[in-house]
């Protein structure tokens, strides 16, 4: 079998202290992984240890560092001034432009911080699926997002190349259900 793009064992991880695991995952390309559980159960500080914003206080994280890995947060509470059209961003993440969808190709030429909250969202995940990386973290993918964003964003993890694995954070169960190959549910994980 292949060697995966992400190896998690027996992981303990949080901020000044631990506030989850030990918790395990593996994850090959080609797959969509779904990390769901309750409020507060670490989703999102298994991801973020990942990408060493949270730390790591137990246990391993190996990953394919030639594969390249990109994030897309939960979007903050607050916005910054963010003086980039769309273009830029997508551009900067390594997208080079070509076959984006109308919703995505009207934002552009738009600055990023004068748009709504759901196109801002599908412009930060789509520049996080297609900036080359190969492993993709997605931190509530659908937040903001309408049925027709929704169905953007199940289409492009759907075809994504198989070279990719994506794990995903998300509330939103019908999306989950849709596109993921696995779902873990953090809290029976941990049990
Ligand atoms: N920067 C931080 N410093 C200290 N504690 C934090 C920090 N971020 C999160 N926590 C705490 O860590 C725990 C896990 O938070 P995390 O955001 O990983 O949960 P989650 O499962 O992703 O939750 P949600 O579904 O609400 O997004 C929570 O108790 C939270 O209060």
């Amino acid at each position: 079998m292949d060697t995966p793009l992400l190896d998690i064992r027996n992981l303990r991880a949080g901020y000044r202290t631990p506030v989850v695991g030990p918790f395990s995952l593996q994850v090959r390309a080609g797959e969509i992984i779904g990390l769901t559980g309750p409020n507060g159960c670490g989703k999102s500080t298994v991801l973020k240890a990942v990408t060493g914003e949270a730390r790591v206080f137990e246990g391993q994280i190996e990953r394919d560092t030639a594969a390249g890995i990109a994030l897309q947060a939960q979007s903050p509470a607050t916005r910054g001034e963010i003086p980039l059209t769309g273009g830029e961003l997508l551009r900067l993440m390594g997208h080079d432009g070509t076959g984006l969808p109308a919703r995505l190709a009207g934002l552009t030429h738009r600055r990023v911080d004068r748009l709504s909250g759901g196109q801002r969202q599908i412009l930060a995940v789509w520049a996080v699926l297609y900036s080359g990386a190969r492993l993709i973290l997605l931190d509530e993918p659908g937040n903001n997002l309408d049925r027709e964003g929704l169905d953007l964003l199940s289409e492009a993890l759907a075809t994504l190349p198989a070279n990719r694995a994506v794990v995903m954070v998300s509330h939103e169960q019908a999306l989950v259900d849709r596109v993921c190959h696995r779902v873990v549910d953090m809290e029976a994980a941990q049990a």
